[in-house]
């Protein structure tokens, strides 16, 4: 049984993957779902809102307590998510920032055996604070927070750098390697510098 492709897109807040994805969607020759990590903690907050709207904590909870019970599942569901549809034979695009060596190794061991594409979204640090700035829906220094967790790899399947392409030319780009037939051993081949758990 073939498996789903998961084309996994490696860059930081506003390189450009949402945009990238959005193109993928549309075109006609390939049919991709799009798994963002984003969509799982939304479904968690939504479910806390509807389902308990008069939560009264008794105790004042602080943000590491809460990532380590509650994100931490979150991520995993999604990337579990993610191995499932491509066991199902169903492409992904994977849109989420990947900016430890921690979460980098779970996807490779949950990864391991499906066809996992690795694109890097490049674009420069500059770009980046513009982008953000522009956008005005991302906190200020959050890509640049996480630059050098994400970019710590020599070799990607593919490199689209966004600055110089358009999100259509950096589909098109992803969408001819495919259509090569080229393996992508890279991803499985990569690791992680250790910046941090
Ligand atoms: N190839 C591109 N050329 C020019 N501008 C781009 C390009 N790709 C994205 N942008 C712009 O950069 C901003 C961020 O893009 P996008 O939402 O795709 O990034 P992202 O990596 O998905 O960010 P996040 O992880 O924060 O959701 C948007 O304003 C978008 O219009």
């Amino acid at each position: 049984m073939q498996k789903g492709i998961i084309v996994f897109l490696n860059g930081t807040s506003s390189s450009g993957k949402s945009s990238i994805a959005k193109k993928l969607l549309k075109q006609t020759a390939m049919k991709f779902q799009h798994v963002s990590v984003d969509d799982f903690f939304q479904g968690f907050n939504d479910f806390v809102d509807h389902k308990f709207p008069n939560l009264e904590p008794a105790n004042e909870v602080d943000q590491n307590t809460v990532a380590q019970i509650i994100f931490d599942p979150i991520i995993s569901m999604c990337y579990s998510t993610i191995k499932l549809f491509s066991e199902m034979g169903v492409n992904v695009i994977m849109d989420t920032v990947v900016d430890n060596e921690k979460w980098f190794k779970t996807c490779q061991e949950l990864f391991s055996g499906h066809p996992t594409l690795f694109v890097g979204v490049i674009c420069s640090k500059e770009e980046l604070a513009r982008r953000e700035q522009a956008r005005g829906d991302r906190a200020i220094g959050l890509a640049n927070a996480q630059f050098d967790g994400v970019y710590t790899f020599e070799k990607y399947d593919v490199e689209v750098n966004t600055e110089e392409l358009s999100p259509e030319a950096c589909a098109e780009k992803i969408l001819k390697f495919i259509r090569s037939g080229e393996t992508y051993s890279t991803f499985e081949q990569s690791s992680k510098k250790s910046l941090g758990v």
